[in-house]
Order: structure tokens, then C-alpha cells, then sequence
């Protein structure tokens, strides 16, 4: 079991941190190398970079590849979006210059557009039924309307700060992305597969979770119980020779907060609030 995994930019780091959290550890560095063993022998990452993931899987010389929804859908190659691990969120946009002719789409028939995504560009303006030129770049692409190779560009932005800079205005939203683990179809339901993204899940489940210890007095038991959110009953305990109780609970963290107070009002004491590093529903 191969999974392609981006080997430099800004996906590489937060692939590789979210493997080692799953438990999938690397064996023999990962930096400049183009495989990894890991702890699991049947298991190799394969790095590779960000835009030729899809085709590596869709190619079979991967079964599984973590990369953006954007690239994939660039690909045109028939993947199962099996997970969005929450990260390397961003829109794919048709900008245009600030004050510039271009203010909405039906402005461009005729004109020129660069992007470094020209399949999804195509479709875009298939969809829209506009046709202008699609100039396929590999970089840069920000720059382009105002040397005039292009009259508009569909690139990635996140916080706008790029097309601010570059004196650029979102003219329409094209694609919102994120990273995700794609598979094969054929390899979807591989048993293997679906091991590594319960373990990859576990890991984002976890991050929006805490698990609270503390202890009661029995007889306010009921009243502390009554006060802890979330999923199911909590654990109780007996503390060995005393006649209080240690109460275990797994909550959300945005509710940790509100609920530690509640807790102290309700008698709670030596509480304690510990991440999760992972939990499989
Ligand atoms: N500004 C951004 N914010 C969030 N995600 C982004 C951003 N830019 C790119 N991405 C995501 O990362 C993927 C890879 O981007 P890209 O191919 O540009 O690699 P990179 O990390 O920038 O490295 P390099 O450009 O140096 O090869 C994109 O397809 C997209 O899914
Ligand atoms: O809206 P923003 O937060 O400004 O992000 C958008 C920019 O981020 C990406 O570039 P990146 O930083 O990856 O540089 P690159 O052009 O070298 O890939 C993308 O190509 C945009 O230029
Ligand atoms: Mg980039």
C-alpha cells in the first residue's frame, strides 16, 4: 500500500504531521527522499509533488494520495474523495484589475484568462457559457493582467492578500478546496484503506475534543453528571478508600470553558483538562 504524499510547499509539513499523529510514523526521514517506510511494514509514503498526486493514483503508482481538491479536480482523473483533513483550505477565483473593464464574467468574451488550473478554467466558462482564451502559466499568475498577457486570471487565494497587493478584484468564486485523501475507486474499500482513514479521522475528531477528569463527592454525583455535555454518560469510578468518585468525560472544547465553572458549582473538584490524540467513534 503506496500513499503519495506532497514532498515540498505548504502541504508537506501538515501531510506528514497528520500521519505521525495517526500513528502512521515515518521510519527513515522524510526530507529530500522520494519514499519512507513506516511502522506499519505494509505501508510506504511516496512524495511527490502537490499537482501530479492525482495522476499517481489515478495511474495506480499510488493506492491512496493526500493532496488539494483543486488539484484533483485539475487532474480529470476519476478519484473517491474519501476525507477533507481540514487544512489547505482555499478558493479557486476569477479576478481581474481593480477599476480595470473586467466586472463580471460575460466581460471576458473575447478577452484572455491565465491560470495554472486550465481544465477547471474550461469547465468554468463552459458552465457560463463564455469563452474567452485560456493562457496556461506555471507561476506568477497574479502578474499577468497587468503586462497584458491576460485580461483576467482564475488563481488560489485564502486571505486576499496576494490579489490586494497585485491591485486585483474578485469578479466570481470558481472552486472552494481543501486537502484531502483520495483512493481509486477499485481501492476504496480496501480494508487497508479504510484502516488508514479511520486513523487519519481520529486524529480530526480528536482535535475539536477534551477529556475532563474529576473528582466528586457521591452524593453530588447526580448533580455533576447533570451539568457534563456531550457524548454519553461519563465514567465513574471509585477512588479506593475514600468516599469520593473520579468522573471521566469526553467534551466538545468549545464547551470546556462554560462547563468547568458549572462543574465547580456543582461540587466538582481537582479538575482536569487533557488533549486527545486520538478518538474513534
Ligand atoms: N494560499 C493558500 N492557502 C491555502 N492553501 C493553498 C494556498 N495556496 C495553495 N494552496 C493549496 O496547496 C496546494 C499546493 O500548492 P502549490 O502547488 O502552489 O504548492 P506550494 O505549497 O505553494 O509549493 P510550490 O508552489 O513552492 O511548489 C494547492 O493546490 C492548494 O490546494
Ligand atoms: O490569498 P493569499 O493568502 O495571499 O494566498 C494566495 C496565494 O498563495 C499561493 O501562493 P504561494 O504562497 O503558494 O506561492 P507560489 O506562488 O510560489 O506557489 C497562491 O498561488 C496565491 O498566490
Ligand atoms: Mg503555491
Amino acid at each position: 500500500m503506496r500513499i503519495a504524499v506532497p514532498n515540498k510547499g505548504r502541504l508537506h509539513q501538515p501531510t506528514t504531521d497528520l500521519l505521525e499523529r495517526a500513528g502512521l510514523h515515518l521510519l527513515d526521514g522524510a526530507d529530500r527522499k522520494l519514499y519512507a517506510n513506516t511502522v506499519d511494514p505494509d505501508v510506504t509514503v511516496l512524495f511527490a509533488r502537490a499537482a501530479d498526486i492525482p495522476a499517481y493514483v489515478a495511474d495506480g503508482a499510488a493506492e491512496i494520495g493526500v493532496t488539494g481538491y483543486d488539484q484533483a479536480k485539475e487532474s480529470e482523473t476519476e478519484l473517491v474523495d474519501l476525507l477533507d483533513l481540514e487544512f489547505g483550505q482555499c478558493q479557486l477565483v476569477l479576478a481581474a484589475p481593480e477599476d480595470g473593464p473586467v466586472e463580471q464574467v460575460s466581460d471576458l468574451a473575447g478577452g484572455t484568462v491565465a491560470t495554472e488550473f486550465p481544465a477547471i478554467a474550461r469547465e468554468f466558462f463552459a458552465d457560463e457559457d463564455v469563452s474567452p482564451s485560456v493562457a496556461e502559466v506555471s507561476g506568477a499568475t497574479e502578474l499577468t493582467p497587468h503586462v497584458d498577457i491576460a485580461d483576467a486570471i482564475i488563481d488560489i487565494t485564502s486571505t486576499g492578500t496576494t490579489l490586494r497587493m497585485n491591485r486585483l478584484a474578485v469578479v466570481e468564486e470558481v472552486l472552494d478546496s481543501s486537502v484531502r485523501l483520495f483512493a481509486r475507486p477499485e481501492t476504496a474499500d480496501d480494508p487497508k484503506v479504510k484502516q488508514i482513514k479511520t486513523a487519519l479521522q481520529s486524529v480530526l475528531t480528536a482535535a475539536d475534543k477534551r477529556y475532563l477528569m474529576m473528582n466528586v463527592h457521591r452524593e453530588q454525583l447526580e448533580d455533576v453528571r447533570s451539568v457534563i455535555p456531550g457524548m454519553g454518560g461519563p465514567t465513574v469510578m471509585d477512588i479506593a478508600g475514600e468516599d469520593a468518585l473520579a468522573v471521566h468525560a469526553v467534551v466538545d472544547e468549545t464547551e470546556v470553558f462554560e462547563t468547568i465553572a458549572q462543574l465547580r458549582d456543582h461540587g466538582a473538584y481537582d479538575i482536569l483538562v487533557t488533549e486527545i490524540e486520538r478518538l474513534v467513534e
